[in-house]
């Protein structure tokens, strides 16, 4: 394995940035760029989500034996599980160019026409944060990928016209945290859909090992457990983790990250044996110490915890309502006797019970009750 450059996250006087949420698991543009490097380059490099790795792997080895692109790939899950990962170790795979755009980018028809008609036969095209496509773009999109042919618009008024474009065969690998927000024809043209769902902390572990080489970091089993246990089950957060108690260990340390020094660096940073920071336990201390334990809705727990709606339905909640602190009902949120628990309190006779959970969309975010 070859050794990465590593990178210092100090600021510039040698501090902290105390305020950005050490357990965030949208990385920002510098931590992308450090990611890459440590980013598994094959599937058999890929630890974790061991369904959606052996039916990719089938798909790709079929496409391989046909010598023919395979079936269009959906990836959904909350953010920092490897859809980014996986689009480029399917590229990989497939010995194909990938070319990479995101829904955002594209905000008109022509944008993507233009890059379907430059792509080459076999080509990947990875398209990220696909929910987020204007709706023209999407329709075209899916018209693309069924029978690979492009409208191309030349003029404008009345007397424009359409004019086919033949597209060599492709395969687009679409990256979504919302899926519940792809329209259905766009989806249904997706002939694979991997769902990433959190993972464990044993793959945790040995994802963090992997990366403990690769940064050069002399690393005990126990430190590197203390750290899968508390990273939300998101390779991004252990990721960042890894770093934080590496820094820890050489400045108050012996330099080997051990479990003192996981121990120590995450109460620094404020995460706790579960791996919730302060927003979460924010959230779950307005519940139960203010609300009762709810049912309250979004907005008004949001301005309890003085943030965005947003944020605490697509950053906290997915990975408490998934650990069982916390359901969402018709009604609002409402906490569960582990929300309880987990603060020192004692749960009321309803708990959990009083709240009837509703099925969660399968990014685990999409549905909006109780505002
Ligand atoms: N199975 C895995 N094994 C090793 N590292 C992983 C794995 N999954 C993710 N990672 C690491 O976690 C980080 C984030 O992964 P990635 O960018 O692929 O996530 P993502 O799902 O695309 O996130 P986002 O939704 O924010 O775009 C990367 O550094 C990547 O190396
Ligand atoms: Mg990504």
């Amino acid at each position: 394995m070859s050794r990465v450059e590593d990178e210092t996250e100090l600021n510039p006087d040698g501090s902290y940035d105390a305020t950005a949420r050490v357990v965030d698991p949208v990385g920002d543009e510098e931590e992308r760029r450090f990611e890459v490097a440590l980013r598994p380059k094959r599937l058999a490099d890929f630890p974790g989500q061991p369904r959606v790795r052996d039916q990719l792997g089938l798909l790709l080895e079929a496409a391989r034996r046909r010598q023919r692109p395979p079936d269009h790939v959906l990836l959904s899950g909350p953010p920092g599980l490897g859809k980014t990962s996986l689009a480029m170790i399917i590229a990989a795979e497939l010995e194909q160019p990938i070319r990479i755009t995101s829904g955002p980018a594209i905000q008109h028809a022509g944008d993507l026409a233009a890059i379907l008609s430059s792509l080459a036969e076999g080509e990947v095209l990875f398209v990220d944060e696909i929910h987020r496509m204007a709706r023209p773009a999407e329709e075209m999109l899916y018209l693309a990928m069924e029978d690979f042919r492009v409208d191309v618009v030349v003029g404008k008024g009345p007397g424009a016209t359409a004019i086919p474009l033949e597209l060599p065969p492709f395969t687009v690998v679409g990256a979504t945290t919302r899926s519940g927000l792809l329209p259905a024809p766009l989806r249904d043209r997706f002939g694979f859909t991997g769902h990433l769902d959190f993972y464990s902390a044993f793959d945790l572990a040995q994802i963090l090992t992997r990366n403990a080489t690769l940064l050069g970091i002399d690393a005990t089993h126990q430190g590197i457990a203390e750290i899968a246990g508390r990273s939300r089950g998101t390779p991004r957060i252990a990721n960042r983790l890894l770093r934080r108690v590496r820094d820890y260990a050489q400045v108050h340390g012996s330099g080997v990250l051990d479990l003192d020094a996981a121990r120590a660096a995450l109460a620094l940073f404020d995460v706790d044996q579960s791996g919730l920071d302060r927003l979460d336990r924010a959230v779950l201390e307005a519940l139960c110490r203010r609300f009762g334990g709810g049912p309250v809705g979004l907005s008004t727990l949001a301005v309890a915890v003085g943030e965005e709606p947003d944020t605490v339905e697509t950053v906290a909640e997915p990975y408490l309502v998934r650990e069982g602190y916390l359901v969402r009902t018709p009604r609002g949120r409402a906490a569960a006797a582990l929300a309880w628990t987990h603060l020192g309190l004692t749960a009321p006779p309803t708990a959990a019970g009083g709240a009837i959970p509703l099925p969660l969309d399968d990014d685990g975010v999409s549905g909006r009750f109780g505002d």
